[in-house]
C-alpha cells in the first residue's frame, strides 16, 4: 500500500510493508491523528510459544505504542477451546483446558520484550477472553448476539466458504468461532473503547464480523487492519520451516539458532525483513538494502543482530554473532576442510540432501544418508536437518560454499562453480 497517511502509525506501517487490507483507511487515519487510539490483536494458545509469523503482529503492536497509542494483547484462553478454522483445511485437534493454560503461560512471556506494560502514558495491557467467554449462557448469547448476525454473511467469509466449496467438514463448533471473536471485539470496545483490531490476512473475515456486530449492538465505528501472511522468497509460509516453526521462546529455539535463521535469509527477502522485523531507521535499511553481491552478507548480519537483540537482548545477540563468526572462521581457515566443487546449475535446480552427501563423499549411499538424517547427525550450515527431502538451493550458499557436516568431526564445503 503506497497511500500517503497523516498519522504516524499508518505511515510507519505503510513504509515498512505491514499493510495488506484496511477497512476504512481515511477514517482510521483521521481517528489516529485525532488522539490516542486503543487496538488489540488476539493470539490463541495453540502452542507453548509464538513463532516468527506471529512476530509480524507483535511488531505492529510495538509500533502502535511507539506512535502514542494503547495496545492490548488478547490471549485466546476461551477461543482456543473452540479453534479457529481460518486458513485451515481440517478441524484442529481439541486441546484440554490444562494444555491451553500451559500454552498461555508460555506465550505471554514474550510480549514484555516488545511492549511497555508499566510506564508511559499509553501502557500496554493483556487480557484473556476466557474471562468473559466462559461465563456466557447459550440462550442469552443467541438472543443478544445471534439476532444481529446474518448466517448468509457468515457463510460468505473465507473460513467457512472455502470449506463448503471444497466439501470439507466444518463442525458447528468451528462455525461459531467467528461469533466469539466478533463478541470479543464488541466486549473490548465496551470495556476500553478499543476501535481497531489487527491480525494476519487470514483474520480478515473474523475481524469484519466484529465490526458488523459492533455497529449493530453499539452503533460503534470500528476498524480492521491486516498484514500479509508472510512467506519466504521460496514460497513457504513463514513460521514453519522443514524442521518446524522458528519459535520465539529461547527454550525452543536458542538465540544462536534464531540468529542463524535471520543470517540465512534469502537475498530477495533481506529488505522486506529488515523493515518488518527490526526497528532500524528507514535510511539505514535503504543503505543495507542497496548492498549487492558478497556485501549483502553485511545486511544479513545487521538483520540477525537487530532481530535477535529485540527478542533476546543485546548480550545474547552479540554472543550468537560471535559464535557464528568462529564457526565460519574455522571453516574458512581450516586447510584440511575438504572442498568439493559442484556446478552452480545443480543448486539452481535444487540438489537433494541425499545426493549432496553422497557426492561430497560423506556417505556411500542414499540409504546411509537417510539413516544419518534420522539419527540427527546431518547438519547443513551448522543447522541440524531432519528432513530427508531437504533440497539445497543457491540461497543456502554462505560466503561461497555450503557447509555439510556429519556428526561433530566430518565437514565438507560444497562449492558452486
Ligand atoms: N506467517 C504469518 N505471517 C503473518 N501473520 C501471521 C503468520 N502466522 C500467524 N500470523 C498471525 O499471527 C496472529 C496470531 O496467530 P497465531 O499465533 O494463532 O498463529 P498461527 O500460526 O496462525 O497459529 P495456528 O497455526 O495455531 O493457527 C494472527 O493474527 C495470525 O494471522
Ligand atoms: N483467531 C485468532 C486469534 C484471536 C482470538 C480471539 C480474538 O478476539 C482475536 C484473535 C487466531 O487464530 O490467530
Amino acid at each position: 500500500m503506497t497511500q500517503s497517511f497523516q498519522s504516524d502509525f499508518l505511515r510507519a506501517l505503510s513504509e515498512r510493508g505491514f499493510i495488506h487490507q484496511l477497512s476504512d483507511a481515511d477514517g482510521l487515519d483521521a481517528a489516529l491523528k485525532d488522539g490516542p487510539l486503543t487496538c488489540y490483536i488476539g493470539f490463541d494458545c495453540t502452542a507453548p510459544s509464538l513463532h516468527v509469523g506471529s512476530l509480524v503482529q507483535i511488531m505492529m503492536l510495538h509500533w502502535f505504542q511507539q506512535t502514542g497509542n494503547t495496545p492490548i494483547v488478547l490471549m485466546g484462553g476461551g477461543t482456543t477451546r473452540v479453534g479457529d478454522p481460518s486458513g485451515k483445511d481440517e478441524s484442529r485437534q481439541m486441546l484440554t483446558a490444562e494444555r491451553i493454560e500451559e500454552n498461555k503461560v508460555g506465550i505471554q512471556k514474550v510480549f514484555a520484550q516488545f511492549l511497555d506494560f508499566e510506564g508511559g502514558e499509553t501502557p500496554a495491557s493483556m487480557v484473556d477472553n476466557a474471562d468473559w467467554l466462559l461465563g456466557l449462557h447459550y440462550v442469552d448469547l443467541l438472543r443478544d448476539v445471534g439476532q444481529h448476525l446474518s448466517v448468509n454473511q457468515m457463510i460468505q467469509r473465507d473460513a467457512v466458504r472455502l470449506r463448503l466449496e471444497r466439501e470439507q467438514h466444518l463442525s458447528f463448533l468451528e462455525f461459531n468461532y467467528m461469533v466469539l471473536q466478533a463478541f470479543d471485539y464488541v466486549e473490548l470496545f465496551r470495556r476500553t473503547g478499543c476501535r481497531l483490531q489487527m491480525g494476519g490476512s487470514d483474520q480478515w473475515g473474523n475481524i469484519l464480523s466484529g465490526i458488523d456486530l459492533g455497529r449493530r449492538m453499539e452503533g460503534a465505528s470500528l476498524f480492521a487492519l491486516t498484514t500479509p501472511l508472510l512467506t519466504t522468497a521460496s514460497g513457504t509460509k513463514m513460521g514453519k520451516t522443514a524442521e518446524g516453526a522458528v519459535w520465539l521462546d529461547a527454550a525452543m529455539c536458542s538465540p544462536y539458532d534464531y540468529w542463524q535463521f535471520w543470517r540465512n535469509t534469502e537475498d530477495s527477502d533481506v529488505g522486506r525483513f529488515l523493515k518488518l522485523f527490526t526497528t532500524l531507521p528507514m535510511e539505514e535499511i535503504a543503505r543495507l538494502e542497496a548492498l549487492e553481491g558478497a556485501e549483502i552478507n553485511e545486511a544479513k548480519k545487521a538483520l540477525a543482530n537487530a532481530a535477535t537483540t529485540l527478542l533476546h537482548g543485546a548480550d545474547e545477540a552479540a554472543k550468537a554473532a560471535d559464535a557464528a563468526e568462529k564457526v565460519f572462521e574455522q571453516g574458512a581457515l581450516s586447510a584440511d576442510m575438504p572442498t568439493v566443487e559442484i556446478a552452480s546449475s545443480r543448486l539452481e535446480e535444487g540438489l537433494g540432501v541425499l545426493a549432496a552427501y553422497v557426492e561430497a563423499g560423506l556417505a556411500s549411499s542414499n540409504g546411509e544418508v537417510r539413516r544419518h538424517v534420522k539419527g540427527g547427525s546431518v547438519r547443513i550450515n551448522d543447522e541440524q536437518s531432519q528432513d530427508e527431502r531437504r533440497v539445497l538451493l543457491t540461497s543456502d550458499v554462505l560466503d561461497g560454499a555450503i557447509k555439510l557436516s556429519l556428526g561433530k568431526k566430518k565437514h565438507v564445503l560444497l562449492k558452486p562453480v
